[in-house]
């Protein structure tokens, strides 16, 4: 999907810096380095990064729970840092710590959320559209981490919200449940929502998103489709085989050539080549080139 055009973008994000200050006696972090960000309305559009690099810092900037130091920033047309009630009715916000809900019920509680807001959906059909149905009269307490999280992703989404925040929805999900989360993400952007979602799992920025924003120390490093994520060159196909023993590589958008030339240059027996492999650079290995394999992102500034 190509970059939004001017004017449509559901968040606009220009210059964002944030540094916590230092305490006792420790030092300062500049968590958001001059981050620009742009999300198209209906997207679905994911933030990549290794722990430490600045998402959930963004992220809470976003929804208005934290100030920024410098930096413009338009949420659905309006900046966080002095929105208002309207303006918050119109976002989902789904954190990583869920809230102690007590003891309510699942149907208690989303019903109970609902009359917070000025246009609700219906509370039955978002139970039943986050496979609750058959938990609805269960107290909270007692659902299993996949399920809460379908609860805490009811609770973003019962006031309707034009643009939903996801921070690493699916954390701790077996794989079939991450598989049906997705569809439910999926349903909701075919439905209009605008989706921001941070998460650490390639395969699931691969899977759901439209676009993806790799950031690293604070700032966007790589920006673009799943698919194109690195440009063509990090997608390269890389042939690769042994040579008395040891391991050679090659990179080469003609990998069939390759094979071809290498069987007569070798001039093996049998005309297998010792080793062969063929393979196209995963989306996990263009995003660990892009963090420079760099998973401790501590500034040492
Ligand atoms: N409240 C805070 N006070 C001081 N430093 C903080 C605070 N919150 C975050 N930081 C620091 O800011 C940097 C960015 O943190 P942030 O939580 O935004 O990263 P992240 O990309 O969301 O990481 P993760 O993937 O681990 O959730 C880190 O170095 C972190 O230690």
């Amino acid at each position: 999907m190509a970059a939004p055009a001017r004017g449509e973008a559901a968040v606009a994000v220009r210059g964002l810096r944030k540094t916590y200050r230092a305490r006792h006696g420790g030092t300062a972090t500049t968590a958001v380095d001059g981050l620009d960000l742009e999300v198209g309305r209906g997207e679905i559009f994911a933030v990549l990064g290794p722990n430490g690099a600045g998402k959930t810092t963004t992220v809470e900037i976003l929804e208005g729970f934290r100030d920024r130091d410098a930096g413009e920033v338009s949420v659905l047309g309006e900046d966080p840092a002095r929105a208002g009630r309207a303006w918050r009715a119109r976002i989902g916000v789904v954190q990583q710590d869920s809230r102690d809900l007590g003891e309510l019920t699942v149907a208690e509680h989303v019903g109970a959320t609902a009359r917070y807001y000025p246009a609700p959906r219906d509370p039955a059909e978002v139970i039943d559209a986050v496979g609750l149905a058959e938990h609805a009269r269960k107290r909270v307490r007692v659902l299993s981490g996949g399920q809460r999280r379908r609860l805490d992703v009811a609770l973003g989404i019962i006031g309707q919200p034009e643009l939903l925040f996801l921070d690493e929805p699916t954390t701790g999900f077996d794989p079939q449940a991450r598989r049906s989360f997705w569809e439910l993400v999926s349903g909701l952007r075919d439905g209009g929502t605008t989706i921001l979602l941070t998460t650490h799992y390639l395969d699931e920025a691969a899977h759901l998103a439209d676009r993806v924003a790799v950031i690293n120390r604070g700032s966007v490093v790589a920006l673009g489709a799943p698919e194109e994520l690195g440009g063509t060159e990090a997608r390269t196909p890389r042939v690769s085989w042994l040579h008395d023993g040891e391991r050679r590589t090659l990179r080469t958008d003609q990998p069939t050539a390759a094979v071809t030339r290498l069987r007569d240059e070798l001039d093996v027996q049998g005309g297998e080549i010792p080793g062969l492999t063929v393979t196209r650079p995963t989306l996990e290995d263009v995003y660990l080139d892009l963090i420079g394999n760099d998973t401790t992102s501590e500034d040492p500034r």
